[in-house]
């Protein structure tokens, strides 16, 4: 029979976002206990698969154990899927009120929120990955700029940041990527 990975009872997500870390707390409560430690990981360029894998190493390294990560990417059709996991560099120069400029000589506004997760069970793991993804558009901020590009992305009519939270957590990028990852650790307790 194959050995399945030990999969603790409560995760340790690295994140050094808090915003990621109470969406994260809210769609996982009542499934798996969560802590937290904001250790400021190096990301490299590649795809978002290449960048969270390696983050998950990286992370798994400094604790010296288990851990699960985040990598999450705004995708402009436009611009062949740029920034993706870039956008956060985009955003922090330009701001969420100039975010939408980026696509103002095209006509596709088509944006695709993506997130991806990694849990690594430990330093030289491989790191098993659940993506989530969902289609909207990049437009004028609209609501509250708390939290990253939210005010940005509009999905069915409403920006992420004019919905309730609980309403985002339902369709989100990383509401379908935490689905599958609450999947396969019910798979794993079999
Ligand atoms: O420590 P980590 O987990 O890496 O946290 P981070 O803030 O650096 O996050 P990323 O590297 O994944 O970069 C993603 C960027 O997108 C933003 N972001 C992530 N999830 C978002 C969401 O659901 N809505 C809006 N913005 C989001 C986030 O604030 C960053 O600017
Ligand atoms: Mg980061």
């Amino acid at each position: 029979m194959a050995s399945s990975p030990a999969v603790p009872k409560h995760l340790n997500f690295i994140t050094g976002n808090k915003n990621k870390l109470a969406e994260v707390q809210a769609i996982l409560a009542g499934v798996i206990e969560l802590t937290n430690q904001n250790i400021d990981l190096v990301e490299i360029q590649g795809t978002v698969e290449e960048v969270t894998t390696d983050k998950a190493r990286r992370a798994a390294d400094a604790i010296q154990g288990p851990v699960l990560v985040e990598d999450t990417c705004l995708c402009f059709k436009a611009m062949n899927d740029l920034p993706g996991p870039y956008i956060k560099w985009f955003l922090l120069s330009l701001g969420p009120q100039n975010l939408h400029k980026m696509l103002s000589g095209f006509d596709d506004k088509s944006a695709s929120a993506v997130c991806t997760f990694a849990y690594c069970e430990g330093p030289g793991h491989d790191p098993v990955l659940f993506q989530g993804r969902t289609e909207g558009k990049l437009v004028e901020s609209r609501g509250s700029t708390v939290f990253g590009w939210d005010s940005c992305f509009e999905y069915e009519g409403l920006t992420y940041a004019e919905m309730e939270k609980a309403e985002k957590n339902k369709i989100s990028h990383r509401g379908k990527a935490l689905e599958k990852l609450k999947g396969w650790l019910a798979e794993q307790v079999q």
